[in-house]
C-alpha cells in the first residue's frame, strides 16, 4: 500500500520534510513564527516604528538636488489622487528640477509573500499604462528588477546618488512587516547621505494607529471601530480630499544626457518565475489602468446588475443604465451576497494595486447619495458599500497593530494548537473544485479561471476548508494569495482568520456555514454553479445545490461528479469538538 500523503510537516520548507517517495508541492509549505518572535513584533509593531521614522524624517530641511524622485510601489499604482506623487511634483516645481518616477521589482519579496502570476502580471500591465501617461508629461518611469531583497534599500539610495537626487517621496502603502522594515532602513540610509525623505499615508482612508478604544487600545472588533472610523472622517474631511495633479517636466529633459536613457526603459512582459498561462484572458477580463477602474466604478454606480457575467470582461457590453435605486450600488444592500450576478463592484483588483484611490470611491458614492458627510447607514446601498470599504481599512489597521497575524499565527493565541487534518488529497480536491459540494467546487474553479471570486463565496469555501475539512487556514490563505488578482495580505489574512474563527471579530467557531443553505442563498438561479461545474449544467431546482441527495444513484453516477467528500453534519461536530478543546482530536 502506498503511504498516505499528509501535510503534517507543512510547517517545514519542502527540502526539509520527510520524503515518503512523493514529490512535495512547495505550496504545501507555510511559515509560522515562534511565539517569542511574534510577541516581539506585537510589542513594537514595525508600522508604528516606521510612522515615527517618517515623522522624524520630515523634520529635516530638504535641499533641492538635481532631481526629485517618487518611488512607486506595488500598491499605489496611479498618478491621479496620489499624495506622494503630488508632493514630489510640487517639490520639483518649487526647485525647478525634473521629477523621476522609479519602480523596483523585487521577485524575492513577491515569492516570500506568495504573490501569484496574476497579481504580478496586473502590476506589469498597470505599469505599462502609467509609463504612457507619464511619458506624455515628459516624466520617465524607470523600472528595474533587484535582488537580493535585503539590499533593496541600498539600491534606492544608490540610484538617488547617481542622479544627485536629494529628495525621495513615497507612499506608505504596504503595511507588512518586511516592507515596514525596508522603509525604515531606506529612511535611515537616506539620512546618512543627506537625502530628504517625505513619505505619505495614502493607501487607506484613515491611517493605522489613528483610532483607539476609550481605554487607548487598538480595536479588535469591527462595529465600534467602524463608528470611530466614521467620526474620524467627519472630523478630518481632509481624509477624502483629492491630491493635486502632477505637473509635466520641461520637454528639454528628454535631450538631457543624464535622463535620456531613462525614457528608453521598457516594462517587461513577465517576470521570470511569475509567467502567466492565461495572460491574454486576464488582460481582457481585468483591463489595466486608472481609466479602466473609473469606467468600472461608473458602471457600478449607474447600471443594473446582470445575472451571469461570470468569467467575462469587467467592462462587458450590454450593461443597462437605470435609475439610482436600481443600480448595482443602489441595490447593494439587497444583492451583494449573490454570486450568480455582478452585484458587487469588482473594484478589488484596482484597490489592491492602488490603481484608484479608496478616497475617490467614497467621494463618488457621496455624490451618488447627495450627501456631504459620509453616510454609512446599512439600509442603503451606498452606506453599506462604504462600510465594506471600511473593512479594507480595518484589516490594514489590524495588520499594523497586531503584526503577528501575518507571521502565521492566529490572532487568538488560544487556537494555536487546534488539530488540523493533514490528508493532502483532500486539500487537492478543495483546490481543484472536486469536493462534491457544488457551491464550493464552482467557487474554487472560478478562482482558477478568473483570479477573483465574490466575497460570500470566498467565505463559503474558506469556512468549508477550515471547518468541514478541518484543514489549516494557512494553506487556504496561501492558495488564495497565489491565485487572486486582488491578493492583499491584510484582507486575505483577515478573511481567512474570520472564517477559521481564529481572527479579530471572527465568526464564532460554533456558527458553521451549512454549504447547501449557503448555496441556495448565494446562487438562487443556479447559474453560477452551472457555469463553473459543467458536469451539473443540466440540473435544475434543488438538485443543483445537492445532486447526491436529489438524484437517484443511477442518475448521479452518470454526472461524472464526485460524491460529497465529507458529511457536513459529522464534520461540523468534529470542528466544534476541536475548537472547544484545542489540541485534542
Ligand atoms: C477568505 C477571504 C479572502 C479574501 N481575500 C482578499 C484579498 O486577498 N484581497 C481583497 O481585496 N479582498 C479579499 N477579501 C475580501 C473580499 O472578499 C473582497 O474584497 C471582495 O470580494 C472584492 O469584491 P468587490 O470588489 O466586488 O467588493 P465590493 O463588495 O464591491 O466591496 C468594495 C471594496 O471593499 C473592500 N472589501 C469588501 N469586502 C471586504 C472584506 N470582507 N474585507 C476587506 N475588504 C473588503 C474591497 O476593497 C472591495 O473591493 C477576502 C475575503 C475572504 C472571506
Amino acid at each position: 500500500m502506498p503511504s498516505k500523503r499528509t501535510l503534517e510537516d507543512a510547517r517545514l520548507p519542502p527540502n526539509k520534510r520527510q520524503n515518503n517517495g512523493h514529490k512535495r508541492a512547495p505550496d504545501m509549505y507555510y511559515r509560522v513564527a515562534s511565539l517569542e518572535n511574534a510577541n516581539r513584533a506585537r510589542e513594537t509593531p514595525p508600522v508604528s516604528l516606521l510612522q515615527q521614522a517618517v515623522r522624524e524624517a520630515k523634520q529635516e530641511s530638504p535641499s533641492g538636488g538635481d532631481t526629485a524622485v517618487y518611488w512607486m510601489r506595488m500598491e499605489d499604482m496611479r498618478v491621479d489622487d496620489n499624495r506622494a506623487a503630488a508632493a514630489a511634483s510640487a517639490f520639483a516645481l518649487k526647485h525647478n528640477i525634473p521629477l523621476i518616477v522609479i519602480f523596483i521589482f523585487s521577485p524575492q519579496d513577491y515569492a516570500a509573500h506568495d504573490r501569484g502570476p496574476r497579481r504580478i502580471d496586473f502590476t506589469l500591465r498597470n505599469l505599462d499604462t502609467l509609463k504612457e501617461k507619464l511619458d506624455r508629461l515628459n516624466i520617465p518611469l524607470y523600472a528595474i528588477s533587484h535582488s537580493p531583497r535585503k539590499t533593496l534599500p541600498d539600491k534606492v539610495i544608490e540610484l538617488m546618488e547617481s542622479w544627485n537626487a536629494k529628495a525621495l517621496f513615497a507612499n506608505l502603502e504596504e503595511y507588512e512587516i518586511d516592507e515596514a522594515r525596508r522603509d525604515i532602513k531606506v529612511i535611515s540610509l537616506a539620512k546618512e547621505k543627506g537625502i530628504f525623505c517625505d513619505f505619505h499615508e495614502d493607501k487607506l482612508v484613515v491611517p493605522p494607529f489613528k483610532l483607539s478604544t476609550q481605554q487607548g487600545k487598538q480595536f479588535a472588533v469591527f462595529s465600534p471601530w467602524c463608528r470611530a472610523w466614521k467620526q474620524y472622517i467627519d472630523k478630518h474631511p481632509e481624509c477624502l480630499v483629492q491630491a493635486p495633479a502632477i505637473q509635466a517636466n520641461p520637454a528639454s529633459i528628454r535631450d538631457d544626457k543624464k535622463y535620456t536613457s531613462l525614457f528608453d526603459v521598457t516594462i517587461p512582459q513577465h517576470l521570470p518565475g511569475f509567467e502567466l498561462e492565461d495572460a491574454e484572458k486576464m488582460e481582457k477580463c481585468w483591463p489595466a489602468g486608472t481609466d479602466a477602474a473609473r469606467d468600472a466604478l461608473k458602471r457600478f454606480l449607474t447600471t443594473k446588475y446582470r445575472v451571469g457575467q461570470l468569467d467575462v470582461p469587467l467592462l462587458n457590453n450590454g450593461a443597462k443604465t437605470v435609475s439610482k435605486n436600481d443600480t448595482r450600488l443602489g441595490r447593494y444592500s439587497q444583492d451583494r451576497d449573490m454570486a450568480d450576478r455582478d452585484s458587487s463592484s469588482r473594484m478589488s483588483p484596482y484597490l489592491s494595486a492602488g490603481v484608484i484611490s479608496a478616497r475617490e470611491l467614497i467621494r463618488e458614492t457621496m455624490k451618488f447619495q447627495g450627501v456631504n458627510k459620509i453616510n454609512m447607514e446599512r439600509d442603503n446601498g451606498g452606506g453599506m458599500w462604504v462600510s465594506e470599504i471600511g473593512w479594507r481599512d480595518f484589516y490594514s489597521h489590524v495588520l499594523s497593530a497586531f503584526p503577528h497575524v501575518s507571521m502565521g499565527r492566529p490572532f487568538q493565541e488560544k487556537y494555536a494548537d487546534i488539530k488540523w487534518e493533514t490528508d493532502e488529497s483532500v486539500f487537492e480536491a478543495w483546490k481543484n473544485g472536486m469536493t462534491g459540494y457544488p457551491i464550493v467546487d464552482a467557487t474554487m474553479r472560478q478562482l482558477k479561471a478568473h483570479g477573483w471570486v465574490h466575497n460570500r463565496t470566498r467565505m463559503i469555501v474558506a469556512m468549508f476548508l477550515t471547518k468541514d475539512l478541518m484543514m489549516d487556514w494557512r494553506l487556504g490563505e496561501k492558495w488564495f494569495m497565489q491565485q487572486l488578482i486582488d491578493g492583499d495580505l491584510a484582507n486575505n489574512n483577515g478573511g481567512w482568520q474570520w472564517s477559521a474563527s481564529t481572527g479579530v471579530d471572527p465568526q464564532p467557531y460554533f456558527r458553521i456555514f451549512n454549504p447547501i443553505l449557503q448555496s441556495e442563498k448565494a446562487d438562487p438561479s443556479g447559474d453560477f454553479i452551472r457555469h463553473f461545474v459543467p458536469e451539473l449544467k443540466h440540473l435544475k431546482g434543488k438538485a443543483i445545490h445537492e445532486p447526491s441527495k436529489h438524484l437517484s444513484e443511477e442518475q448521479f453516477k452518470k454526472l461524472g461528479y464526485p460524491k460529497p467528500i465529507v458529511d457536513h453534519h459529522e464534520a461540523r461536530d468534529r470542528a466544534i469538538r476541536r475548537f472547544q478543546n484545542p489540541g485534542s482530536l
